[in-house]
C-alpha cells in the first residue's frame, strides 16, 4: 500500500511535536492508525525538517558545529585533542571525551565553589531571574576571559565548535547535591514569552549548549534527552554538545539533569549565542 503525507497529517505531526509529545508517542499513534513503521518514521522526519525550514531563522546561517564530516574519532581543539564518542543527527548532538583535563576540572570546581548560590533561571515572562523549584542545583557564572584557565577553555571550545568566543555567554558552573536535579527544559528562550526580546537584545538567541562534566557522582545525575530516550552519564572531562537551529521543540533538544542519587555532580555549561554577547 502506498501511503502519502496529507496536509492534515503534516499539520498534526507538527502540532504533536510542538505540544511536546515524544517522537515515540507520535509514531505509536501513526502505527495505530495503520501506518507502516518505516513510512511513518520517514514521514515524521520529512515533516519536521520542512517545518523547521519555514521558521524565521534559516538553517543556512552559520551555527556552532563540530567538524564531523568523514567520521573522525578525534577533533583538533587547538591545545588539545578531543575524542568523539557518539553522535546523533536529531537532535544534533555529540558526546565528547577529553574536553578538559582532570586538573582543569578540579581547578574549575575550586574556583567556583566559594561563589555558588542557589541556581536561578531566566524568567522568560519578564526577562528577569527567579528561584525555580524545577532546578535545585547551586550555580555561578564566570565572566568571559575571567582567568587564564577560563580563557584557555573558551578558546578551546571556540576552536572545537567553529564559533567565536565573543558569541558565548560566560561559563556557568553548577553543583547538584544528592536529590538535586534540573527538570527537562529547552535552553533557547521561548519566542512567545514576553521577556524574550529583552533577553535576546544582547547576543540574539541561544543556538547551542555544551555541558562539561567536572566530576562523577556515584549514582544518578545523567543528562537526559526525553524526546529520544538518551541519557549521557557524567565522566570527568567529557561533555555533551547539542545545537538547535531554531527555538523550537521540533529540534528535539528537550533535556534535563536527572536527580543525583548519591554523591555530588559538578558541570560547567557554555551557551552559544547567534551574535556577539555583551554581559
Ligand atoms: O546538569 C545537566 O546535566 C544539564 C544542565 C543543563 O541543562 C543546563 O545547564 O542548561
Ligand atoms: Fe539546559
Amino acid at each position: 500500500m502506498s501511503q502519502t503525507i496529507t496536509p492534515e497529517l503534516r499539520a498534526w505531526i507538527v502540532q504533536q511535536a510542538q505540544a511536546g509529545c515524544t517522537p515515540q508517542s507520535v509514531l505509536a499513534a501513526m502505527r495505530r492508525a495503520g501506518w507502516d513503521e518505516d513510512v511513518a518514521l520517514t514521514a515524521m522526519e520529512e515533516v519536521l525538517q520542512a517545518h523547521l525550514a519555514t521558521l524565521p531563522m534559516t538553517t543556512s546561517l552559520p551555527r556552532p558545529h563540530l567538524a564531523l564530516d568523514g567520521g573522525p574519532r578525534a577533533l583538533d581543539a587547538g591545545d588539545r585533542v578531543v575524542q568523539v564518542i557518539a553522535t546523533l543527527r536529531r537532535p544534533r548532538l555529540a558526546v565528547l571525551a577529553n574536553v578538559l583535563s582532570h586538573e582543569e576540572c578540579e581547578a574549575l570546581i575550586a574556583l567556583a565553589a566559594p561563589r555558588l548560590q542557589r541556581s536561578r533561571t531566566v524568567q522568560t515572562s519578564t526577562g528577569g531571574e527567579e528561584l525555580n523549584p524545577d532546578r535545585t542545583s547551586d550555580g555561578m557564572f564566570f565572566r568571559r576571559g575571567e582567568t587564564p584557565l577560563i580563557e584557555r577553555i573558551e578558546a578551546r571550545l571556540s576552536r572545537l565548535l567553529h564559533w567565536p568566543v565573543e558569541h558565548g555567554e560566560g561559563l556557568q558552573v553548577l553543583r547538584y547535591r544528592a536529590g538535586a536535579q534540573y527538570k527537562p527544559h529547552y535552553d533557547y528562550f521561548d519566542p512567545q514569552a514576553a521577556g524574550t526580546a529583552r533577553l535576546t537584545a544582547r547576543g540574539g538567541q541561544r543556538v547551542a549548549t555544551v555541558v562539561i562534566y567536572l566530576n562523577e557522582p556515584e549514582r544518578g545525575g545523567g543528562t537526559t534527552f526525553p524526546d529520544v530516550g538518551l541519557e549521557v552519564l557524567p565522566q570527568r572531562g567529557s561533555a555533551v554538545f547539542f545545537a538547535y537551529d531554531q527555538p523550537d521543540p521540533a529540534t528535539l533538544t528537550l533535556h534535563g539533569g536527572a536527580p543525583v542519587l548519591e554523591g555530588e555532580k559538578w558541570v560547567a555549561t557554555k551557551w552559544l549565542r547567534e551574535r556577539p554577547f555583551t554581559p
